[in-house]
């Protein structure tokens, strides 16, 4: 059975006595990756952070990698969820120590702990595939925001996660920073078939080519969901972000600016 890496149901999270976040029913499937779209304050990190078992509803049922949140052991999950914040800050290590960080999941590199062979040459692998190869020496403090994007993604990724979520991750990137970044994403799906992702965005020319699925969220509410050539309608654009827009496509690529 292809047991889906995130299944929500009637999921509402209420904070202060107001709904800030809810989805009635979303099942993302092994090698699925979504974008989730919505204006600001509509409930996008916290349906994220939701899914990666980093808050707990107030209502409804979360299974993550099949596995029933309050259930089981929220750690062990843990270990199978990469989850980027690009506002994340690590210490002061190098590009190859952040990413083997990732192994112990600790801000920092544990001065006694010993990676074993394998992880060493998985965060070179990882350090590869994110286009850091030839700076995997340089320092967390003097890196660009892309690059420490990029680390960050190599770092989520080096426990060999199922589920990949990413908030905002081209967030303050200059143009080259951004196509590189979405590059990586494609790149790292390729590679991994059964990986699922969700990643958020607020531009549709943010949407990697290899995105399959689109979530819509409008004041703490799914406003539509499915299959990205569905979804992503100019339609749903307008009534989402309550501008008129128009939406066009390049390349496998999405493009949208307001209506005349
Ligand atoms: N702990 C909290 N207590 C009360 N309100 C909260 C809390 N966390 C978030 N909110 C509110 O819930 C709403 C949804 O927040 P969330 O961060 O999920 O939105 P978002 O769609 O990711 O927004 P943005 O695009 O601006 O990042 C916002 O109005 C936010 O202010």
């Amino acid at each position: 059975m292809n047991t889906p890496a995130l299944s929500l149901s009637d999921v509402r999270v209420v904070r202060g006595g107001r709904c800030i976040a809810s989805c009635d029913e979303l099942a993302v499937l092994p090698g699925e990756h979504w974008a989730i779209m919505g204006p600001n304050g509509a409930g996008k990190t916290t349906l994220l952070k939701v899914a990666g078992t980093l808050l707990f509803p107030s209502e409804g049922t979360v299974d993550v990698l099949g596995k029933r949140m309050g259930r089981v052991d929220v750690f062990t999950v843990r270990m199978q969820i990469g989850y980027v914040d690009p506002k994340q800050r690590l210490d002061d290590m190098s590009c190859y120590e952040a990413v083997l960080s990732g192994v112990t999941a600790s801000n920092g590199f544990i001065p006694r702990w010993q990676p074993a062979p394998e992880e060493e040459a998985l965060a070179r692998e990882l350090i590869e595939l994110v286009g850091m190869a030839s700076k995997s020496d340089a320092r967390w403090s003097r890196m660009s925001q892309g690059e420490k994007a990029r680390t960050l993604i190599a770092r989520a990724l080096v426990t060999r996660p199922r589920l990949l979520l990413l908030d905002e991750p081209s967030t303050g990137l200059d143009l080259p920073g951004r196509e590189t970044l979405l590059r990586v994403i494609d790149a790292m799906r390729a590679q991994q078939p059964e990986l699922s992702s969700m990643v958020i965005t607020h531009h549709v020319e943010e949407i990697a080519a290899s995105t399959t699925h689109l979530l819509l969220l409008k004041d703490a509410k799914v406003l539509a969901a499915g299959p990205v050539g569905e979804v992503l309608t100019a339609e749903n654009l307008s009534e989402v972000f309550g501008i008129p827009v128009d939406l066009s496509t390049h390349n496998g690529r999405w493009m949208a600016i307001e209506s005349a």
